[in-house]
């Protein structure tokens, strides 16, 4: 399990900043085998604050989806927020906080999309239904949409897009794009864990979408696949192809280093609504899965699509 906060009165020497970072890529190496190889594709200074931006999500993540999800409160999450506070002052906790704040540093972090993703798993707190799909992509804009954003910031730009010194690097970042291979990501996830979500209580399909199609979420609970749950699951599918395809239209404002890395992570993670529908549509009893071999097979697309489009 990854290691949670400690009691902040237990003072020790903290690791240096080199090692922070190899703490850093070695949970992401454990964690997320598809993040892990898009990062290994970037250069050194950015592959390593992007572990460091992987692991305190990775933890923010845990407090409400990991195994000690059911003691943490609204509380902890205000602690979890004053501790982001200390962080971007400079003042790490611990080994990971170490390589963060050196991150923070080395990239101009903005502290916000960090604060928003906090308030995303609060929402894991106290909400288990949404009503609208408005509702739940503010959801996905907070604990997905946010992760787009920051790395955005440590990619960086493409150099043609800042070539003259009065152009303004923000009003060129393709901020809507970043949040929408967030948001796509999201979707995604949660059509792939949609059976492990209901066994937990938890139900993210907007409830319209299952008025929509005539499917109750006692049929959801029970993992009904019919006719009705096949349409619903392409509405669904859909709706998250749209967000890849605003998505890639991003890319190529992005630094050439990232391109590869965005586009794999990208291609990666939408097989895996390919997977579903050759499923049968099935994600109650089978686990969309892309396998290792296919995800080395999209690597050279992904490479071609970097150079080209
Ligand atoms: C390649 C690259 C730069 C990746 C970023 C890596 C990173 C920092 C990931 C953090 C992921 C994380 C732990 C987020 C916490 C909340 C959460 C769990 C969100 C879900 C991620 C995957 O979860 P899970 O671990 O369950 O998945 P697997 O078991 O590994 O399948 C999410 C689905 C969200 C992930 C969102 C992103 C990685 C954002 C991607 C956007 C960009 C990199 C912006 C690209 C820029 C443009 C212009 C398109
Ligand atoms: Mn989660």
């Amino acid at each position: 399990m990854l290691q949670l906060p400690e009691s902040s009165f237990c003072q020790r020497t903290l690791a240096s900043v080199e090692e922070a970072y190899e703490r850093c890529r070695a949970i992401t190496a454990e964690y997320s085998k598809t993040f892990y190889l898009g990062t290994i594709l970037m250069p050194p200074p950015k592959r390593r604050a992007i572990w460091a931006i992987y692991v305190w999500c990775r933890r923010t993540d845990e407090l409400v989806d990991g195994p000690a999800a059911s003691l943490t409160t609204n509380e902890t999450l205000d602690q979890w927020e004053e501790r982001l506070e200390k962080i971007f002052a400079g003042h790490p906790d611990d080994d990971f906080d170490v390589a963060l704040v050196d991150t923070i540093e080395q990239f101009s972090l903005d502290i916000q999309p960090f604060r928003d993703m906090i308030e995303g798993q609060r929402m894991d707190l106290y909400r288990s239904r949404y009503e609208t799909f408005e509702e739940l992509e503010l959801y996905c804009y907070r604990v997905a949409g946010t992760v787009g954003l920051m790395s955005t910031a440590v990619m960086g730009l493409d150099q043609r897009l800042q070539s003259a010194p009065w152009d303004d690097p923000a009003a060129k970042t393709p901020i809507d794009e970043a949040i929408a291979l967030g948001i796509a990501n999201q979707l995604t996830n949660i059509l792939r864990d949609v059976g492990e979500d209901a066994r937990r209580g938890r139900i993210y399909l907007p409830m319209e979408d299952l008025v929509r199609f005539d499917y109750t979420e006692d049929d959801l609970i029970k993992g009904v696949v019919d006719e009705r749950w096949k349409a619903l699951m392409q509405f669904q599918i859909e709706r998250a192809r749209k967000f890849y395809t605003l998505a890639e239209q991003g890319i190529s404002a992005l630094s050439e280093d990232a391109r590869l890395p965005v586009w794999s992570a990208l291609m990666l993670y939408s097989q895996i609504l390919d997977v579903i529908e050759r499923n049968g549509y099935d994600n109650f009893e089978q686990r969309a899965y892309v396998s290792g071999r296919k995800k080395m097979l999209s690597l050279p697309i992904a490479w071609l699509r970097a150079k080209v489009l």
